[in-house]
This record gives C-alpha cells, sequence and structure tokens, in this order.
C-alpha cells in the first residue's frame, strides 16, 4: 500500500497521482487534505510518515507548495527518509542510492504530468544496496545516536 498526502499547495498534484494509481491498480491511502481549503502540512506529513515508519505502507509521497515544509516534518519520524524530487534523475537515485522511503512533490514547483512521471519512477524504482547499504545504515545510527566518526 503507498501512503499519499498533501497540504492545500500539493492538491491538484497529489489529484494526479492518485489518478495514476488508481489507473495501474496500486492500492493507496489518501490521508487528505481533501479541498484547497488552507491547513496545515506537517498534519498530513506525519500521518504519511507514520503509516510508513509502522510498516503500514511500503512507500509514501507527500506533497506541498514546495515539497520542503513536509519532508521536514517526515524526516522528523524515526524510520522515514523523506526526500524533495523536482526532476526524474533525483527521483529515481533517491531510491537506487538513498532507500527513500517517502518522496515529497511541491505542487507550485512541478506540474501534473511531472509529478505523476515522478511518482511513477519512484514507486517504480528498488534499492541499489551495495555501497549504499552501508550509508543508508550509517543515517538510521545518527537517527539513532549511536554514530561514531
Ligand atoms: O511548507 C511549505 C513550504 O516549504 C509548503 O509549500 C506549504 O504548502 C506552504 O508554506 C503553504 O503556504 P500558504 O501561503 O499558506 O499557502
Amino acid at each position: 500500500m503507498i501512503a499519499i498526502g498533501c497540504d492545500h499547495g500539493g492538491i491538484a498534484i497529489k489529484n494526479a497521482v492518485i489518478n495514476y494509481m488508481k489507473e495501474n491498480g496500486i492500492e493507496y491511502k489518501d490521508y487528505g487534505c481533501y479541498t484547497d481549503e488552507s491547513v496545515d502540512y506537517p498534519v498530513y506529513a506525519y500521518q504519511v510518515a507514520k503509516s510508513v515508519a509502522d510498516g503500514d505502507a511500503t512507500l509514501g509521497i507527500i506533497c506541498c507548495g514546495t515539497g520542503i515544509g513536509v519532508s521536514m516534518a517526515a524526516n522528523k519520524v524515526k524510520g522515514v527518509r523523506a526526500a524533495v524530487c523536482t526532476d526524474e534523475f533525483c527521483a529515481e537515485m533517491t531510491r537506487r542510492h538513498n532507500n527513500a522511503n517517502i518522496m515529497c512533490m511541491g505542487g507550485r514547483v512541478i506540474d501534473e504530468e511531472k509529478a505523476v512521471k515522478l511518482a511513477s519512477i519512484f514507486l517504480n524504482t528498488p534499492f541499489d544496496g551495495g555501497r549504499h547499504e552501508k550509508r543508508v545504515d550509517m543515517i538510521t545510527q545518527i537517527e539513532n545516536g549511536s554514530f561514531t566518526l
């Protein structure tokens, strides 16, 4: 299951990504928001992040105006590696190298077509492992307070 959420700044691209997932039979849970009324992005970022961190969702997508606010909030949840992506290369590399489990996008930065393209790449690209495994483990150690130089 893919967890997805947004604030008012990201609702148009979130809806486009939801349409893509519907068309492709991808199971998802939409944590809101559901209108373009102004809301507070941490409310939605937190719910998607929790869903991924708890193992309910395999991956998550969160959209706000820039993608930055939701990524900051999501990355405060233990176990989350959320990446802001604005292009195809980053959407691919953050899965292959960082094993990102959440992608964040900005509805005031990219259009709906680009958001769908980035989502399809993010959802279909596996982690490369290998040398990247150790580096991702270091991120987890920083998170746990066990990282040493
Ligand atoms: O958190 C953000 C910026 O990093 C998001 O883009 C929000 O969507 C944005 O701050 C909302 O702004 P608004 O002026 O309240 O619509």
